[in-house]
């Protein structure tokens, strides 16, 4: 399996990277927060823009990502619009999700965008093209806040992101039980053992998820989101005990 590295991260190999996002809605308190989250050393800061109270002017997002650039001149910033379908806090149109991407992309002063999949075939992959052109990688994804696909669909899912040319397939699941985090670690599982050829990220949320944040890099996760300041989705736990935890079981 290959690895992905961007700057002097290598996502794929050793422990699992840590994202933390942020998730303030207004500029004084996202900036106060990516200093607090900077402390904490995370190796990718994830600006969860669909947070953000101004997020429908393509100007101020633009700005807000020159100050966090500033901020975090080494760390990875990756840009993530969630959907409202898939669990974001706003809603807005397909046009403008795209328009809000391409801009970022073209600040060249992301590192990682996130795509979701299940948007215009078409679209997503000139939004992975532009995103090549411009030296920012894609984490391509898709999210069920309220059930667990069936192992076929997680590993038909993550597949059809690679073959659209994510550089970091992500799945984000709910389990409504225990086996339901035993069939989100077994399509890790098989995605390592048998399909993937690059590094990807698999979780289980909410409390039963939890330990597939922990141990998820055992089945073949390469990545893990810890909360800085405030959570961004269920099961996050503070980024400084997800980091204690990673160290005693990677
Ligand atoms: O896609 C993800 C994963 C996530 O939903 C989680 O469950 O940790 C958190 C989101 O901020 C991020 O964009």
């Amino acid at each position: 399996m290959k690895t992905v590295t961007i700057k002097n991260t290598t996502i794929g190999e050793g422990t699992p990277k840590i994202i933390v996002p942020l998730v303030a809605t207004k500029e004084e308190q996202i900036l106060q927060e990516v200093e607090t989250v900077k402390f904490s050393k995370p190796d990718i800061v994830e600006w969860r823009v669909d947070c953000y109270e101004h997020v429908e002017s393509l100007e101020a997002v633009s700005n807000m990502i020159t100050k966090l650039r500033n901020v975090l001149p080494d760390t990875l910033l990756l840009f993530t619009f969630r959907s409202f379908k898939e669990g974001g806090n706003k809603e807005i149109t397909d046009r403008y999700y795209f328009e809000l991407l391409h801009t970022a992309i073209q600040t060249k002063q992301i590192d990682l965008v996130d795509v979701e999949l299940f948007f215009a075939e078409s679209e997503v992959k000139a939004t992975v093209k532009l995103a090549k052109e411009n030296g920012v990688y894609v984490i391509m994804c898709n999210h069920d806040f309220h059930k667990t696909p069936p192992k076929e669909e997680i590993i038909y899912r993550l597949r059809k992101m690679q073959e659209f040319g994510a550089d970091i397939p992500k799945i984000a699941v709910m389990p409504q039980s225990a086996e339901d985090v035993l069939v989100l670690l077994e399509a890790t599982n098989t995605m390592k053992t048998i399909y993937a050829d690059r590094p990807f990220i698999t979780m289980s949320m909410s409390g039963t998820g939890l330990v597939s944040r922990l141990a998820g890099s055992v089945f073949g996760s390469a990545c893990t989101f810890g909360a800085g300041i405030e959570a961004s989705a269920p099961g996050q736990i503070p980024v400084d005990q997800l980091r204690n935890v990673l160290e005693v079981i990677s």
